[in-house]
């Protein structure tokens, strides 16, 4: 396995691009440690396949370097990158058994027969797939045969990385969950460098150790699970991730604070203010209550969504959701909500720019 670096990465489709809309890869710099379960995350369109191919090889990058093991591997063909990978629809030879399946990538290599056997079998134990080795592929529901593309991807030890894009698309919902917490501990016991791409966000935060979160070409954020959740970069991953996301309030800076509709609003601590445009708060909907005072809004909107639920208010002409639990109150009704203040930041130009009290 191989720890994987991308250095100033740009790609764009046009053969002369001007500006950086032109770009479905703006300028990508990071590392992938060996051994790490990755995910990138983002919308659609966001440049996630653009990346994946050009990691895989299938698409040589407009400028910039892809490094595995620190040795340059820009200019090599796919097949002598040494990767596996994972469609979205499965890979697999209908007219083989399942085991002759799993055992391709290794026979292809010229690895024996006898550690094939030992490989095949470690992993359909891992993939709960034990009874169907001798079954013919073309007898596997959608979900098996997505699971056996899995093992094909998993089976040899010898890849720089394995990459899954959107594996479980073609996944009942009801056995997604099991898939995904299959693969977390797939990558616990073979601790292989792994990425994963996909667009939906409890995919990504139950595989990764770290997301990395795209927007139009871009990484706005690198982090943990929590890290995500807790501090938001950037406005859109504060809105991408949670459900619903991160509300985005726009405020206003005046000389001793920050003001939502006149009334001052604490936020978390010091805030860096220099020359951004736009100013914003954000504060995930966990952390707004309802309260005897404080900001005057008019319910406008409530959903029940089981243990709590979602009260979608305006100030002013702003919308706010809090998740609340108990008692809820009524569409129309007059309510003052409280931001918990350790939790409520301030973005310049959709970026973070305060700092948590006592941080440095
Ligand atoms: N072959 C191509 N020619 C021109 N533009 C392309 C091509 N492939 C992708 N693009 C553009 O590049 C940008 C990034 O696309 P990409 O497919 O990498 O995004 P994505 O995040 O993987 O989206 P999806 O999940 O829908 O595949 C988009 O604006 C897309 O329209």
């Amino acid at each position: 396995m191989a720890k994987i670096t991308l250095k100033n990465l740009r790609h764009s489709y046009y053969p002369n691009p001007k500006d950086p809309a032109d770009f479905a890869l703006k300028e990508i710099n990071l590392d992938w440690q060996d051994g790490g379960a990755y995910a990138l995350l983002g919308p659609s369109g966001c440049g996630k396949s653009t990346l994946l191919n050009i990691v895989s090889g299938l698409l040589a990058p407009s400028d910039g370097q892809i490094l595995f093991d620190d040795q340059d591997v820009t200019d090599l063909p796919p097949d002598a990158r040494n990767i596996a990978q994972v469609f979205q629809f499965p890979v697999i030879y209908d007219t083989m058994t399942v085991y002759d399946n799993l055992a391709f990538p290794l026979r292809n290599r010229g690895i024996n027969e006898t550690e094939v056997s030992t490989r095949v079998t470690e992993i359909a134990q891992m993939l709960d797939v034990n009874d169907m080795l001798q079954t013919r592929a073309a007898n596997l529901s959608p979900d098996n045969k997505q699971k056996i593309s899995m093992g094909r991807g998993l089976v040899r030890d010898d890849v720089n990385v394995v990459m899954f894009d959107e594996p479980l698309t073609v996944i009942d919902p009801h056995l997604k969950w099991k898939l995904r917490s299959k693969l977390k501990e797939l990558h616990q016991r073979v601790k292989a460098t792994m990425i994963y791409v996909t667009h939906d966000q409890i995919e990504a935060l139950t595989f990764a150790d770290q997301v990395v979160v795209m927007q139009e070409g871009e990484v706005v954020q690198i982090g943990t699970p929590v890290e995500l959740f807790e501090r938001p970069a950037h406005t859109f991953v504060g809105h991408f991730i949670g459900s619903p996301g991160m509300n985005v309030l726009p405020c206003e800076l005046r000389a001793d604070a920050v003001y939502l509709n006149d009334t001052k609003i604490e936020i978390e601590g010091p805030a860096t203010t220099t020359n951004a445009q736009t100013y914003e708060i954000g504060v995930r909907p966990e952390f707004v209550t309802i309260a005897d005072t404080g900001l005057a809004a008019t319910v406008h909107k409530v959903a029940d969504i089981g243990r709590h639920s979602i009260v979608e208010a305006l100030i002013g002409e702003v919308k706010v959701s809090a998740m609340v639990q108990g008692d809820t109150p009524q569409k129309g009704d007059q309510i003052y909500l409280n931001f918990q203040q350790n939790q409520t930041r301030l973005y310049g130009d959709g970026w973070l720019c305060s700092t948590a009290k006592g941080a440095k």
